[in-house]
């Protein structure tokens, strides 16, 4: 979906109130806009809003507003916000000395109303094209789904934050069964029809806060659960391998049932020190492994990595849990 300007946050901090009503009247058109009176208040509602443009006073007291641009330059979470500063000195080397601090424009004082409209303006719509981008930039063109360069992006944040704040981290790895049977019988047209139906199902599938399903190559899915520990994850195995039953996508070639099935291997872990993306994303793998072995169309919950147990790829039924797809709600 391209991102629309007048969908934008707007975010003005200024010491000064009749600056704020000003610019405020000025640009209310164009957008949803919020004020902070002060560098540091400005910096927090920039967090919590992630405004896409900010109008940012350069002589404040306090923090002024080079220091405030330093911070949100800073803050990983706030680089696609535009800082546009606003100024009264407006000689060449203010305004080089904003854009070497990281603006992407400058405004002089006094207000003119037609500039600071058309500038904000200008940069809505350079923001707008940029969150295309990377939308795009992040999408798996077949699905729609995230792409797996996205997705390892995503895991390793997750990861870091789930370890910071000690909290069950759950990852889901799935994959369509006997689907080279499945493009030999019906054609690589149907095939690609049948993997948009089941990422579909995926995405319906995960779209509580946090989740993210992503198509993690060929006919290999993923997706990543926020604090979801190892039994809420192993029921949501379940209830996944009976969403993708309940596409009743017919498969008469397949080994597991006359319908398209799918194998899903998950991990649930606690990260420790130890711990790394890569190493769940092996366990998963080994898991979903074992639910190929075990006759497919189930999902198994890998044993936590570092225990040694997931890489010799042990006998199902001693050293993982496997869950046949049963119509459980999740
Ligand atoms: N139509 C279509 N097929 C794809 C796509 N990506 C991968 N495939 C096919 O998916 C098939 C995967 O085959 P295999 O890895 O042998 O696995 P499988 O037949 O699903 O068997 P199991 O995984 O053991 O159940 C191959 O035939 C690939 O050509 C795609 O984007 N579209």
């Amino acid at each position: 979906m391209i991102p629309n300007p007048a969908d934008s946050t707007i975010l003005i901090i200024d010491d000064n109130a009749d600056t704020i009503r000003l610019l405020s009247a000025m640009v209310r058109d164009q957008g949803r806009v919020l004020f902070a009176t002060s560098g540091a208040a400005g910096v927090e509602l920039a967090r919590q809003q992630r405004p896409q443009l900010i109008l940012l006073d350069v002589e404040m007291h306090g923090m002024d507003g080079f220091a405030v641009c330093d911070m949100i330059r800073r803050d990983s979470d706030l680089r696609s916000s535009a800082i546009i500063f606003v100024t009264a000195k407006s000689t060449p080397e203010a305004e080089i000395a904003c854009l070497d601090a990281g603006a992407v424009d400058f405004i002089p004082k006094p207000l003119n109303s037609a500039v600071v409209q058309a500038r904000v303006r200008t940069h809505l719509r350079l923001q707008a094209a940029l969150a295309t981008f990377d939308g795009l930039a992040n999408q798996d063109g077949m699905t729609g789904l995230y792409n797996r360069r996205y997705f390892d992006r995503q895991l390793a944040v997750e990861f870091a934050r789930h370890r910071r704040h000690q909290l069950p981290l759950g990852l889901a790895l799935i994959d369509v069964d006997d689907f080279k049977r499945f493009n030999d019988r019906f054609g690589h047209q149907q095939g690609d029809s049948c993997l948009r139906q089941v990422a579909e199902a995926l995405r319906d599938g995960s779209r509580r806060p946090g989740e993210m399903a992503a198509r993690y190559g060929g006919e290999e899915f993923v997706i990543l659960l926020p604090n979801t520990d190892a039994g809420s994850l192993e029921r949501y195995g379940r209830w996944l391998c009976s969403r993708i039953v309940a596409l009743d996508i017919p498969h008469p070639t397949a080994t597991a049932a006359p319908h398209v099935t799918a194998s899903i291997g998950l991990c649930a872990l606690l990260p420790g020190e130890q711990d790394t993306p890569e190493a769940m994303l092996h366990a998963a793998d080994m898991a979903l492994y074992q639910a190929k072995r075990a006759g497919r169309n189930r999902s198994v919950l890998a044993p936590a990595p570092g225990t040694g147990e997931s890489e010799a790829a042990p006998d199902v039924a001693e050293n993982a849990s496997v869950t046949g797809s049963g119509p459980q709600l999740r």
